[in-house]
C-alpha cells in the first residue's frame, strides 16, 4: 500500500494511505528518517496498525539541524511560508536562516507579515523585511485575525509549509484556513496516542484536492548545520553573482585581498547587514 505521512510524532507516523484512510504507522528498523509530508509504501500489519517500508524519492526535504542531530522538518514541499508579526518583534536572524533552508532545497519561499491589522506597527515591520524584498523575495501583509483568506491563493496547487517563532500568529492563521484543523489534531493526538493535545509535531492538512498545508512546531532556531560554507554561500542568493570570483579559491571574505564579496559589499552591490550575517552563521557552523 501506499500513502502520504501527514502527521511525524517522534518515531511513530500517521499515513493517510491512497484510499483515504488514516493509519499508525512505525518506520521498520531503528533509524526514523521519515518526515511529514514523505510519500511512502507501507504494510498494514493489524487492524490499526502498519510498517513504513520505504520512502519514495523526495522533491524536496526541509530541515533545521544543530552540531548533533538533524531534525527533519517536512518533505515535499513546494513552497516555505515564514509567518512574522509586527509585533512582537521577530528575529531577522530567524527569518534569513529559514530562508537559507528553502534556498538550498530550492524550495520558493513566502513571506508572511502578519498582524497588519496593528496599522500603527506596520511601517516599522515593513523596513525590517525592505532588505529582503530588494532582493526579490515575495511578502504578503495580512492579518490572520481579520484576512487570512489574503493568503489562500498563495497557497493553491502547491504544498506549503508554515514556520514561524512562537507568537507570530501561525495557529491563528492555520486555524483560520483550516477551520477543521483543531478536530484534525485531536484526532491524530488520538490515533497516535500521543497523549497531549499540543503541537508538537508537524501535520499536514488539506485545503483542497490539489493544495496541502503543513504545519510545523513553533522554531525557536532554525540550525543549518547540514549545510557547508559554499552551500551557505550559495543559499544567500545575491551572492552567487560573485562565487569563485575572489582571487583564492578558499576565500573566507574575510580580509583576504581581492576579495569580490568583500568588494561587492563595497560597492553597495550587497547589504552590509546580510554580509554580516553570512559571516555569524558560517561562524557558527560545525569545523567553522
Ligand atoms: N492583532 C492581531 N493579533 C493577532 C493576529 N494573529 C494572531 N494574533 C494574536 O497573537 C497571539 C499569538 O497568536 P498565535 O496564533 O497563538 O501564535 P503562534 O505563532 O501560533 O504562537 P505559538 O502558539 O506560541 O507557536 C494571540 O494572542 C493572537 O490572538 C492578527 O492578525 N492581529
Ligand atoms: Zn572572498
Amino acid at each position: 500500500m501506499e500513502g502520504r505521512v501527514v502527521a511525524a510524532h517522534g518515531r511513530q507516523y500517521l499515513v493517510e494511505t491512497t484510499d483515504g484512510k488514516l493509519l499508525p504507522c512505525f518506520p521498520r528498523g531503528k533509524k526514523s528518517d521519515v518526515a511529514c509530508g514523505d510519500r511512502v509504501d507501507i504494510q498494514q500489519t493489524s487492524d490499526d496498525q502498519g510498517v513504513i517500508e520505504a520512502i519514495q524519492p523526495r522533491t524536496s526535504l526541509l530541515y533545521r539541524s544543530n552540531e548533533i542531530k538533524q531534525k527533519l522538518i517536512a518533505a515535499n514541499v513546494d513552497q516555505l511560508v515564514i509567518v512574522v508579526a509586527t509585533e512582537p518583534a521577530f528575529s531577522d536572524e530567524l527569518v534569513t536562516r529559514a530562508l537559507l533552508a528553502a534556498e538550498s532545497e530550492e524550495i520558493e519561499p513566502l513571506i508572511v507579515l502578519n498582524k497588519c491589522d496593528l496599522s500603527e506597527r506596520v511601517p516599522a515591520a515593513r523596513e525590517r523585511l525592505k532588505v529582503l524584498a530588494d532582493l526579490g523575495y515575495r511578502i504578503v501583509e495580512l492579518s490572520a485575525l481579520k484576512h487570512a483568506e489574503d493568503l489562500r491563493p498563495e497557497l493553491h496547487g502547491v504544498t506549503s509549509v508554515l514556520v514561524g517563532q512562537s507568537g507570530m500568529g501561525k495557529s491563528t492563521l492555520v486555524n483560520a484556513l483550516v477551520p477543521e484543523a483543531n478536530a484534525a489534531t485531536r484526532e491524530i493526538s488520538q490515533a497516535l496516542d500521543s497523549g497531549k493535545h499540543t503541537t508538537t509535531h508537524a501535520t499536514l492538512y488539506h485545503l483542497d484536492a490539489d493544495s496541502q498545508l503543513i504545519d510545523s512546531p513553533g522554531l525557536q532556531e532554525f540550525g543549518l548545520g547540514h549545510l557547508d560554507r559554499q552551500e551557505i554561500e550559495y543559499a544567500f542568493r545575491e551572492f552567487r553573482p560573485y562565487l569563485g570570483q575572489c582571487r583564492f579559491r578558499d576565500c573566507r571574505h574575510n580580509r583576504e585581498p581581492d576579495c569580490a564579496l568583500t568588494a561587492a559589499v563595497n560597492a553597495g552591490k550587497i547589504d552590509e547587514r546580510r554580509f554580516a550575517a553570512y559571516h555569524r552563521i558560517v561562524g557558527t557552523q560545525r569545523g567553522a
